[in-house]
C-alpha cells in the first residue's frame, strides 16, 4: 500500500516549516476491535485545500473526528494546530459544517441568528461577568443557547464591530438578501451557505465540510465550490469529505483517498492518473458520475 506523499511534506512535496494545522502520526483506530482506520499518518498545512474521499464506510467521517479530537485513537498521535487534538479548545478556530446543515426545528431561528452564533466565541464570559444577572442565568441554565431567552441574551451582548462582521460574512457568501429568513425556509444549497457564513464569523481558520452538497441542486453546487475556492483564495484551510469525486478532481488541490488505510495522498491531478481509485473503490467508480 503506497502512499505518494510523505507525511512530513506538503502535497506540492516541499518541506514544511510553518505549524500545521493538522498532523496525525500512526494513528489506529476501531469502535470495537475491528480497526476502523489503520496506520494513518498525514500533515495539513495552513492555506491547503484538501478532500478525503473513500467508499462507503471507508472511514472518513470517523478519521475527520480523530483530526478534531473528538475520537481519541487508539494507537498515535494526533494534533490540531500543534496542540494535541483532544486537548483543543480555540473552537472558534475551526467551522465545521454537517452534511445536511440543518438547525433545530423547533426554533424559528434566522440566516442572521445563526451567523450571529459565530461570534458566541468571541463574546466569551468575561464579557458576561458582574454585568447582567439575566444574561449570566440563561446561558448558564442553557450553554448551548438553544431556548429563545438565551439566545437573545447573548445576542445582546454582541458589540457593533461582532454585527460588522457577521454582515460581511452574509456577503461574502451572497446571503445578505436572506439575512431575516428562517433557516428551516432555505434550499439545501443556500443552508449550508448561512452555516459557512456562520463559521467565518467565528472568524475560522479551518473549514471542514462533510459531503456539504448531498441533497443541494446542481447549480447551487457549482457556486457552493466557487464561494470554498473564494474562501481557500483568501487563505482559509479548506478540509472536504466528499463523494463527488469530479468535484473533488477540479477543486481541491490535493487528495486523501482512504479505505481503512490511506491508498492515495497527493494532487489531485496525479490522482485522475493513478491506479488508487480502482484500489479503493474497486471498478465501478468513476471520476464523472461520483462513487455512488
Ligand atoms: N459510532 C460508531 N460505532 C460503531 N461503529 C461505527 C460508528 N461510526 C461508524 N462506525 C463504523 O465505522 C466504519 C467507518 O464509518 P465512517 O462513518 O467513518 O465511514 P465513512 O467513510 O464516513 O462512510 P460514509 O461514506 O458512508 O459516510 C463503518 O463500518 C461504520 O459502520
Amino acid at each position: 500500500m503506497s502512499t505518494q506523499t510523505p507525511a512530513s511534506t506538503t502535497s506540492s512535496g516541499t518541506a514544511s516549516s510553518t505549524e500545521s494545522v493538522i498532523e496525525l502520526s500512526g494513528i489506529d483506530f476501531g469502535y470495537t476491535s475491528t480497526p476502523v482506520v489503520e496506520d494513518i499518518s498525514l500533515r495539513i498545512d495552513p492555506g491547503e485545500y484538501v478532500a478525503v474521499v473513500g467508499p462507503n464506510g471507508s472511514g472518513k467521517s470517523t478519521l475527520m473526528k480523530l483530526m478534531l479530537g473528538l475520537l481519541r485513537p487508539d494507537e498515535g498521535d494526533a494534533r490540531l494546530f500543534g496542540e494535541p487534538s483532544r486537548q483543543f479548545d480555540d473552537g472558534e478556530r475551526i467551522g465545521y459544517v454537517a452534511q445536511h446543515a440543518s438547525a433545530s426545528k423547533e426554533m424559528p431561528i434566522t440566516v442572521r441568528e445563526v451567523v450571529k452564533m459565530g461570534r458566541f466565541p468571541h463574546v466569551g464570559f468575561d464579557r458576561l461577568i458582574d454585568d447582567d444577572q439575566t444574561v449570566i442565568d440563561a446561558v448558564r441554565e442553557d450553554p448551548l443557547c438553544t431556548s429563545r431567552g438565551a439566545l437573545d441574551a447573548v445576542f445582546g451582548r454582541l458589540s457593533s464591530e461582532d454585527w460588522d462582521i457577521v454582515d460581511r460574512a452574509l456577503d461574502t457568501v451572497g446571503m445578505t438578501a436572506f439575512a431575516n429568513r428562517r433557516v428551516t425556509q432555505l434550499s439545501g444549497g443556500q443552508r449550508q451557505r448561512a452555516f459557512i457564513a456562520r463559521a467565518l464569523a467565528s472568524e475560522a481558520d479551518l473549514l471542514v465540510l462533510d459531503e456539504p452538497t448531498v441533497g443541494v441542486d446542481i447549480e447551487s453546487v457549482e457556486a457552493f465550490y466557487d464561494l470554498l475556492d473564494a474562501l481557500n483564495r483568501d487563505g482559509i484551510t479548506v478540509l472536504l469529505i466528499e463523494h463527488d469525486l469530479g468535484a473533488v478532481t477540479e477543486h481541491a488541490e490535493r487528495v486523501i483517498c482512504l479505505n481503512r488505510e490511506i491508498y492515495f495522498d497527493g494532487s489531485a491531478s496525479e490522482f485522475v492518473e493513478s491506479d488508487a481509485l480502482a484500489r479503493a473503490f474497486g471498478t465501478t467508480a468513476n471520476l464523472l458520475g461520483g462513487s455512488r
